[in-house]
Order: structure tokens, then C-alpha cells, then sequence
């Protein structure tokens, strides 16, 4: 039998995501360790509160509530508290005792990321966090290695299962968003708040994370444009699938030219997805990460973004990453931010847009419409007009729906100005980004 150096590995957080960590390192102790050339000695899991019920059996003379004793001594810290603080406070406390660290925490790493790899830098320490984009989803490691030789020019993402899960269950189920939350609570997708889920603050911070690593940039989360899922209604799902589209919160990470200046974009918002496209097919909680590359072209990452177990799997993939690492000596890797480009807000964006109006059905409505988007330059790609049967009333109304060419933001933002102004429209029923 090999007789392998032991490392001691801390999970601070007994939820979800912790307690399957927890019982895979028991489980698994003896192929990880072949696999890690070293032994993974779990030495406890701090949590809370240590009669809560959990998902899997946590031997009890491994739970505690200390968790800086349990960071004391440890060689690898997994971090599965979530949220800011104690979350940041822990993590910098098990680098600064030159733990190796392992978290799935998205929102203390795109509000505290710089903070906490420069802590790492410090004691030659590494900081790992493929759990916290896409769950189970290999897109970290893929981002920083293996296209680090190409140069990324823009990410689409499905980044937060919660959301894709209540948009496929609006649209192929009828279910309404309060309904089909409730369901993705139950099953362990959605984060302790759910505002974080369905407000796209948790795809916002993904959006970060992905823009920094991809374009060698600090990305800020409060650079990230962001809106969520609850403004959308049923009959925009509907209409959209009509018109052969599907509405995904995308999150849209691109390099862009403005003027001249190369710099980054990053935006979460619900978008209209063509159906042929690869990301209308992720249904339920998967997520899907689709990259375009210089060289590589496009490639698309998918499987499962959230849930307890596919999460354990990525966060066991960086503990066994770590022990290597721990083996084979030398600094950890520093995250690389050379390029530094500029952050550009969402008024620099180009995309399609797809617009419904509710507008008089009177001789000349349409030439009144066609003038205001050719006023802002905003080119019309495709009209459609329905009239409703059977109308009352003095002043019939028509519904219509617009799809643009490709077109600036602050361009389309003084269009849809203009047209809830104009005389001739009753009401702007839905503005929508196309993307992909
Ligand atoms: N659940 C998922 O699908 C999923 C997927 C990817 C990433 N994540 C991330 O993984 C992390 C954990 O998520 P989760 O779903 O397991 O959350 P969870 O709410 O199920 O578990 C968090 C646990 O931390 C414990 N905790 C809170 N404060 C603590 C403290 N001071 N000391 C010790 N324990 C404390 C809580 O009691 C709870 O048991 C989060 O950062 C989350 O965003 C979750
Ligand atoms: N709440 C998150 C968990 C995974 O990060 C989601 O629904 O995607
Ligand atoms: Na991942």
C-alpha cells in the first residue's frame, strides 16, 4: 500500500453544496488520494448549527461551530458558508495562515475578488473557485488554461439555473414565476435569498467573474448592467416562442470598440434567443457558458449549473487540484489582469432588439413609426401586424411587432422615448435584446 503525505481539508458550511462535499471526501477518500497523490483528510465541518437537519450523514464528531479553531492547522479550506461576511473574513483569514482555498462563493469573489488574490499572492497561497460559475460546468479551468493562448471576444451565458429553470417552466409549462420558484427552491437551486436569483444579482456576479478571467481585466460588479426576470410576463414568453425565439437571462460579457477604444462589456438582462441557436436547448436548471474565440471559434460549455451535488463535483475537482499543487511545491498561480481594458457602460452596446406596440390602426401610423426608428438611427430588420377581432370602441388598435437590425443602446433608448411620446402608439408592450 502507498503511503501517502496526509493534508487536512476544512468545509466551512454544512448546506447543499457542503454536506455532499463533506460525505464525497469520506466516500471517496482512497481514490482521491491516489488521484491527488496525497491523503485528504477531512478534519471537520464548521457549521452553524449543529443539530439542523442536513442532506447526508456528517459524522458528529466532525461538525463544530468554531470555525477559525477549524481553519487553525488546516492545508486546504473549503469555503460553502456563502455570501460576504463571514464568508470574506474566513477566507482571508485561512490565506493568511497559507491555506490553499476553495470556495463556490460568486458574490464574495466578484465583490472582494482583488482583495482576496492579493492575499493569496502574498503568502504564495491560490485561491480556487470553479463551483462558483455553472455549478459542475468545467468553465474556470477552461477560461484560464486552456484558452489562455487564444484571445476570447465575447461570452453568452446561462449562468443562473434558478432563472432558467422558472423561464422554461413559463414557457413550456404555463407555470407562473412564483409558482415555478417555489419548485426551484425546493430543489436546492436557489440561493438563500432568492431576490439574488430572479433580480439577476447572482448572474451579475457570474457575468464578473467571467468577464475578468476572459479578458484579463479586473471586471467590477457594479460595472455589470444588470436586470432580472420579474418584470417579464407570460404572454412576452408566448409571443416570443411565436416569433421563434426563446427568452433566457443571458449574461453577455464582450470585448467592443467604441470610438476607437477597445474595452469590455458586461450586461445581464432577459434577451430573445433564436430557437436554432445552441442555447435555446438548455432547459430546466442546466446553464451553458458559449464562448467565441479568435482562434477556437465558438465552443459551448453545458450541463448542470446548480444543485448540491453536481456543485460537490466541481468543488472536489480544485480540492484534488490543490493537493497536487500542495505536492508539487512552488506559489500558486496569480489571476492575470494585464490587459486592464476599459469598462464600458451598457450605452456602448450594440444588439438587436425586438419591440411590441400597441398602436392606432389608422392610415399612416406605420410611416410615422418607420420615421422615428430611421430618426435614431436604428435600421428595421422585420414588421409584423396583428388587429384584434371584434373591437369596440371609437379607436381600433393594432399590435406590432418590431425586430431591428443591430443597433446602439442609447440610439434604441431615445427610439423607445420617442415612441411612447407619439400620438399614434397606446402603449410600448415589451423592449427585449436579441443576442446570438
Ligand atoms: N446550491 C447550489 O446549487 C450552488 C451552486 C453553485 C454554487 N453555490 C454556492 O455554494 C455556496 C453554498 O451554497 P449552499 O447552496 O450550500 O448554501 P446553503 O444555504 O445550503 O448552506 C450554507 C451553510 O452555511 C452555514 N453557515 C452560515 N453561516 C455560517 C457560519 N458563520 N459558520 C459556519 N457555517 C455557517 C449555514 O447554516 C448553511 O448550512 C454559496 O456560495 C452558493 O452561492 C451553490
Ligand atoms: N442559485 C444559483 C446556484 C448556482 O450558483 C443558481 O440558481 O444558479
Ligand atoms: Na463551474
Amino acid at each position: 500500500m502507498i503511503e501517502y503525505r496526509n493534508l487536512r481539508v476544512a468545509v466551512l458550511g454544512g448546506g447543499s453544496v457542503g454536506s455532499q462535499v463533506a460525505s464525497l471526501l469520506l466516500e471517496h477518500r482512497e481514490e482521491l488520494a491516489a488521484r491527488a497523490g496525497a491523503g485528504l483528510e477531512l478534519v471537520g465541518v464548521a457549521v452553524r448549527n449543529p443539530d439542523a437537519a442536513r442532506d447526508t450523514d456528517i459524522p458528529r464528531e466532525l461538525i463544530t461551530t468554531d470555525a477559525d479553531a477549524l481553519i487553525l492547522g488546516a492545508d486546504i479550506v473549503v469555503e460553502l458558508i456563502g455570501g460576504i461576511e463571514p464568508a470574506r473574513t474566513l477566507i482571508l483569514g485561512a490565506l493568511g495562515s497559507g491555506a490553499d482555498v476553495i470556495t463556490a462563493n460568486k458574490a464574495v469573489l466578484a465583490s472582494h475578488g482583488p482583495e482576496l488574490f492579493e492575499a493569496a499572492e502574498q503568502v504564495g497561497a491560490q485561491l480556487y473557485y470553479e463551483a462558483a460559475v455553472g455549478g459542475a460546468i468545467p468553465i474556470i479551468r477552461p477560461l484560464r488554461d486552456s484558452l489562455a493562448g487564444d484571445r476570447v471576444k465575447r461570452i453568452l451565458g446561462i449562468v443562473n439555473g434558478t432563472t432558467n429553470y422558472i423561464l422554461d417552466r413559463m414557457d413550456t409549462q404555463g407555470d407562473s414565476l412564483e409558482e415555478a420558484l417555489a419548485e426551484a427552491t425546493r430543489l436546492g437551486y436557489a440561493e438563500a435569498d432568492p431576490t439574488a436569483d430572479i433580480e439577476g444579482y447572482d448572474a451579475a456576479a457570474k457575468a464578473a467573474i467571467l468577464a475578468s478571467l476572459a479578458f484579463h481585466t479586473t471586471v467590477p460588479l457594479d460595472a455589470v448592467h444588470r436586470e432580472g426576470i420579474t418584470a417579464l410576463t407570460r404572454d412576452e414568453v408566448l409571443s416570443a416562442r411565436e416569433a421563434g425565439y426563446v427568452v433566457k437571462l443571458l449574461a453577455v460579457c464582450e470585448r467592443i470598440d467604441a470610438d476607437g477604444v477597445e474595452g469590455v462589456s458586461a450586461r445581464v438582462h432577459p434577451a430573445l434567443v433564436p430557437l436554432s441557436h445552441p442555447l435555446a436547448a438548455v432547459h430546466g436548471a442546466n446553464n451553458a457558458v458559449f464562448v467565441e474565440a479568435e482562434a477556437a471559434g465558438s465552443l459551448m460549455f453545458y450541463g448542470a449549473g446548480a444543485g448540491g451535488v453536481p456543485t460537490a463535483s466541481a468543488v472536489l475537482g480544485d480540492v484534488v487540484s490543490a493537493a497536487r499543487r500542495h505536492v508539487a511545491g512552488g506559489p500558486g498561480v496569480a489571476e492575470s489582469t494585464h490587459a486592464n481594458l476599459p469598462i464600458l457602460p451598457i450605452s456602448s452596446a450594440t444588439t438587436r432588439y425586438h419591440v411590441i406596440l400597441e398602436v392606432a390602426d389608422e392610415p399612416g401610423v406605420l410611416a410615422t413609426i418607420a420615421q422615428l426608428f430611421s430618426e435614431h438611427d436604428v435600421s428595421v430588420e422585420a414588421v409584423s401586424q396583428t388587429v384584434p377581432d371584434g373591437q369596440e370602441g371609437s379607436r381600433p388598435t393594432a399590435t406590432l411587432v418590431i425586430v431591428t437590425h443591430e443597433a446602439a443602446e442609447s440610439a434604441l433608448a431615445a427610439t423607445v422615448t420617442s415612441l411612447a411620446a407619439s400620438p399614434v402608439v397606446s402603449s410600448v408592450v415589451s423592449v427585449l435584446r436579441v443576442e446570438g
